[in-house]
């Protein structure tokens, strides 16, 4: 393991500037020195980010896209060279890497980001997404925004929620509604859950996945926060940020095709406290979200050339060569070294021995999987096709569990394991017509995502406050005023076969968002 350590020699500006190529390229990060030549070939995010900065402080790309021990986790002690003496020279130290967007984009959005809209302005959650596609890089919007190929599956995870109608129920007292659940053998304020999303700092340099666990924990409403494997931030900052130590808190697993890392990293987050661990199985590789694609390539004309390599050795199979062509196609692309692709049921099922937590399979996506989850005997499972950004032409997942509860019923499996469902969930309707098909929980990932970027923890907390509202008012004017009386003969879902996908326009803003008259980015 890297130790930084101060009883090292410092190192002059000066010898840092003479090891600036491919063949002998020192780098600095955070005011430490490293050598990164022979380490540069197998960085996960390619080596040009590297080599194009040998002899340079590259801090500013760095922080907002690793984890703050990621350097002493995966980067060989024989890398560390030292602490730097005094600052590299102003030409020397990178700016922020803001991929497709020029200084007076980032100098316009920067004035926008000083005069955001008041926070109890907001009043849906769309309104933190319209205001984010407006103050976020263009990497960052592209990295949460993009679903894959033609995002077919990305709007049909909220479509489907649209051809889904409610029978209410008249007559019925419910002055008093509780939205109290039980997950995982937690009882929970509220029947959703903060879903694990990456590089939370793209958006929230400073908070990044941190400020999700304050607003997750600082409100009268608590909500369960799901800690993904490739956050900008540790999963020990992430844990101790939570206001509270009973604050519960799952952690996603991307299983590495070192097993031993794998293995070390549940140990290490089962010490740390967390409740449930979710595996997360729909990503063996990760999806082409082009708009992600796009920006890498947007002010480089190798890009070309380099997606031209990389297509070739997909097409031909040739793990080496795309392993070293896609340096630079996408956030995406790159963070999926981390995944092993051979990954199968024999896996859950030794994984499963390593821990005594919940496991939960994420990223189901048929009820036939659903079935040998239950036989394999997990917790749970998510029924989820990664918010539309793995496979496109995946069902919804408000479908897939419509088509599986009543299997499971038949099977007699019901209650073996809990269902839990994310994609597409905007409005607390959803939530409740989830929760009526069977779900257990309901996660949300880009509606944290941009409440976290435009607003940090505040924002994390208002977007909580907004939904739980949402469903208090519907739960009553359904009816209801338990979670466990949300059952299907509330629903209408005789349409929801009935798929309206529409190539590739952007049906859920224009059909479901009306630019809002009453956001105004304060003048002056
Ligand atoms: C939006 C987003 C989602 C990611 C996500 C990153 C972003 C920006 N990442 S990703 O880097 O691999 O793609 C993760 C991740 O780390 N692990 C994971 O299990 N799911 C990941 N997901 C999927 C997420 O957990 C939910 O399945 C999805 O976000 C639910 O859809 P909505 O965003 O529409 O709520």
């Amino acid at each position: 393991k890297l130790e930084l350590s101060s009883t090292k020699s410092p190192i002059s500006t000066d010898e840092v500037t003479k090891h600036n190529s491919e063949n002998d390229c020192w780098i600095v990060i955070n005011g430490q020195v490293y050598d990164l030549t022979s380490f540069m070939s197998i960085h996960p995010g390619g080596s040009d980010i590297i080599k194009l900065n040998a002899g340079k402080d590259v801090s500013a790309i760095f922080n907002p896209l690793h984890a703050p021990n990621a350097i002493e986790r995966f980067l060989p002690p024989e890398c560390y060279l030292g602490p730097l003496q005094g600052t590299m020279p102003k030409e020397l130290i990178c700016d922020p890497y803001t991929p497709g967007e020029s200084k007076e984009d980032i100098a316009r959005k920067l004035k926008l980001r000083n005069k955001l809209p008041p926070l109890e302005s907001i009043i849906n959650l769309y309104d933190f997404e319209m205001i984010a596609s407006k103050i976020l890089s263009n990497q960052a919007w592209a990295y949460y925004s993009s679903g894959s190929d033609d995002e077919i599956s990305y709007r049909e995870n909220h479509s489907a929620y649209n051809r889904i109608f409610f029978k209410p129920k008249v007559l019925v007292d419910v002055s008093q509604v509780d939205l109290k659940t039980e997950m995982l053998g937690s009882i929970v304020d509220v029947p959703f859950y903060a879903t694990a999303t990456a590089l939370c700092k793209l958006g929230n340099p400073e908070g990044g996945e941190m400020d999700i666990a304050r607003g997750c924990g600082q409100g009268d409403t608590k909500v369960v926060q799901m800690i993904s494997t490739l956050a900008s931030c540790s999963v020990d900052e992430v844990v101790n940020a939570a206001p509270s130590k009973d604050q519960i808190q799952w952690y996603q697993v991307y299983v590495n095709s070192d097993r031993n890392i794998t293995k070390e990293m549940i140990k290490h987050v089962e010490e740390l406290g967390v409740k449930a661990l979710f595996v997360t199985v729909d990503a063996p590789y990760m999806g082409t979200r082009e708009k992600d694609l796009k920006i890498k390539f947007s002010n480089s004309t190798q890009g070309a050339k380099i997606m031209k390599t990389r297509m070739d050795a997909v097409v031909n199979n040739d793990k080496e060569e795309e392993e070293t062509a896609d340096v630079t196609a996408g956030a995406s692309r790159t963070l999926s070294k981390f995944i092993d692709p051979s990954l199968t049921w024999n896996d859950i099922r030794e994984l499963k021995k390593w821990t005594k937590l919940p496991v939960v399979i994420k990223g189901v996506q048929r009820s036939e999987d659903v079935i040998k989850a239950a036989e394999l005997g997990v917790e749970g499972v998510v029924l989820s096709n990664h918010g539309g950004r793995q496979l496109d032409y995946s069902r919804p997942p408000i479908e897939v569990l419509a088509e599986t509860v009543p299997i499971l019923k038949e099977r007699n499996l019901e209650g073996k394991l809990e269902l839990f469902i994310d994609g597409g969930v905007r409005r607390g309707t959803d939530v409740i017509k989830a929760l009526c098909l069977g779900a257990k929980g309901v996660g949300l990932g880009r509606p944290f995502l941009y409440s976290n970027s435009c607003y940090g923890k505040d924002g994390v907390e208002r977007a909580i406050d907004i939904l739980k509202k949402e469903i208090e008012m519907s739960m009553k004017l359904l009816g209801v005023t338990s979670i466990k009386e949300l059952t299907p003969e509330l629903l209408d879902t005789s349409s929801l076969k009935i798929r309206s996908a529409n190539l590739p326009h952007d049906i859920l803003f224009d059909n479901l968002y009306q630019n809002p008259t009453y956001i105004k980015f304060l003048d002056g």
